[in-house]
């Protein structure tokens, strides 16, 4: 399984996810503002993994401090250090909610520990690289839960009849958007692991190609049987009898407390099409994508990414050679230069046109009121597939 996030205390490095497929290269990330570049310049992506990424620079940056003996010696100030990098650091990208969940949380641990009898600035900063530390073990963890409640849900539910799936997916949601294994990606996996999965399709995910560069190369890497297609090609998919599709499976950047989605643009689309064609349409994300304080999908933030990445497309010229390994990546232009540009990173797909929240804990599907119950996931009582 490919590895995005590499950490061992206060060594932090990323595969830098704009050079992939083509050039699989880790660069060290050591300060909180290394890991505020690599989010906005999307060298790192993926709503769990930005979230793990932006806590672990931060860590990196404070056992650099602690080893120059430079951690303030009062816990106050230690937590006013913490707090401000935090508050920074979430400005990187708006729409994922786990960044601003991850920072709320190591926050209030900060905190908590600040006020402990005895505290020190260097056992609030203990507090914290322990916290992050701990945060990326518990994603890889949840997203294994997450395939097999997945896995489970689709082979009960979505199978019509047959006694394996073929599955649709958008954006990339494997091991190189999370701690590892992945979310939608990971459904997926469980279901190849299981061995249940007939076909897997990817879509391309324009305009920054995450499906054909990200998730094609997780499939390919893995050896799941996978076929790649245009976004603009998903109808005609779902309608072909011979590719019988089963389901489609996405990730989210934040899901609202009634299940409205917010995840890469054409998501809303994909929905849209697997409720005329009958196919099931499931979001697969881990409880900490869920934002329980935003009740509608028309409340959530939606960044707006440059005109570049729509209109410029990277790649090494077509049959270049790798040359050590390396291989020069050129930009080129795919539109008429001057035209005007709206680039929405995300779209907002209706809880209407949802069939179930697949968490580490369960599956959320609509009551009889037609309403999702977010309340389930969080009280113990999530439904098991
Ligand atoms: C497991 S990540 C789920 C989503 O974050 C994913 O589908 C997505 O939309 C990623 O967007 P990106 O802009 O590449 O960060």
């Amino acid at each position: 399984m490919l590895q995005a996030i590499k950490y061992d205390q206060g060594h932090l490095e990323i595969l830098d996810q704009l050079q992939l497929p083509f050039v699989e290269k880790y660069i060290p990330i050591q300060t909180a503002e290394d890991g505020w570049n690599a989010i906005k310049d999307m060298k790192v992506r993926g709503a769990p993994a930005i979230a793990i990424v932006a806590m672990l620079a931060l860590a990196s940056e404070l056992h650099a401090l602690q080893s120059a003996d430079k951690i303030p010696d009062s816990p106050q100030e230690a937590e006013t250090l913490i707090a401000q990098k935090l508050e920074y650091l979430v400005t990187s990208r708006p729409t994922a909610v786990n960044l601003a969940d991850a920072a709320r949380k190591l926050g209030a641990v900060v905190t908590t520990q600040a006020g402990q009898v005895g505290a020190t600035g260097p056992t609030v900063v203990a507090a914290f690289m322990r916290g992050a530390e701990e945060m990326m073990g518990k994603d890889l963890d949840d997203n294994q839960r997450i395939g097999h409640h997945g896995a489970e849900w689709i082979m009960a539910n979505a199978t019509k009849g047959g006694s394996d799936v073929a599955v649709l997916t958008h954006c990339n949601t494997g091991s190189l958007a999370t701690s590892g294994y992945g979310t939608a990606l990971g459904v997926i996996r469980s279901l190849f692991s299981k061995n249940v999965l007939r076909h897997a399709y990817c879509s391309e995910t324009r305009p920054y190609n995450q499906g054909s560069r990200l998730t094609a190369f997780e499939l390919v890497h893995d050896k799941i049987p996978a076929t790649l297609i245009t976004d603009s090609m998903a109808a005609a998919l779902l309608a072909d009898p011979k590719a019988g599709v089963n389901a489609i499976v996405v990730g989210a950047d934040r899901v609202a407390a009634n299940g409205d989605t917010a995840n890469k643009i054409g998501t809303y689309s994909l929905a849209v099409l697997a409720k005329y064609h009958g196919v099931k349409f499931l979001v697969a994300a881990p409880r900490t994508t869920i934002d329980l304080a935003t009740k509608f999908g028309n409340e959530i933030v939606i960044e707006q990414r440059p005109a570049a990445e729509m209109i410029n497309i990277k790649g090494p010229r077509a049959g270049a050679p790798a040359i050590d390994g390396n291989v020069t990546l050129e930009t080129v232009c795919i539109a008429a230069p001057g035209i005007n540009v709206w680039n929405p990173s995300f779209d907002i797909t209706p809880a209407a046109l949802i069939d179930g929240i697949i968490t580490e804990v369960g599956v959320v599907e609509k009551g009889s009121d037609g309403l999702f119950h977010m309340d389930v996931l969080f009280n113990g009582s999530a439904p098991q597939a």
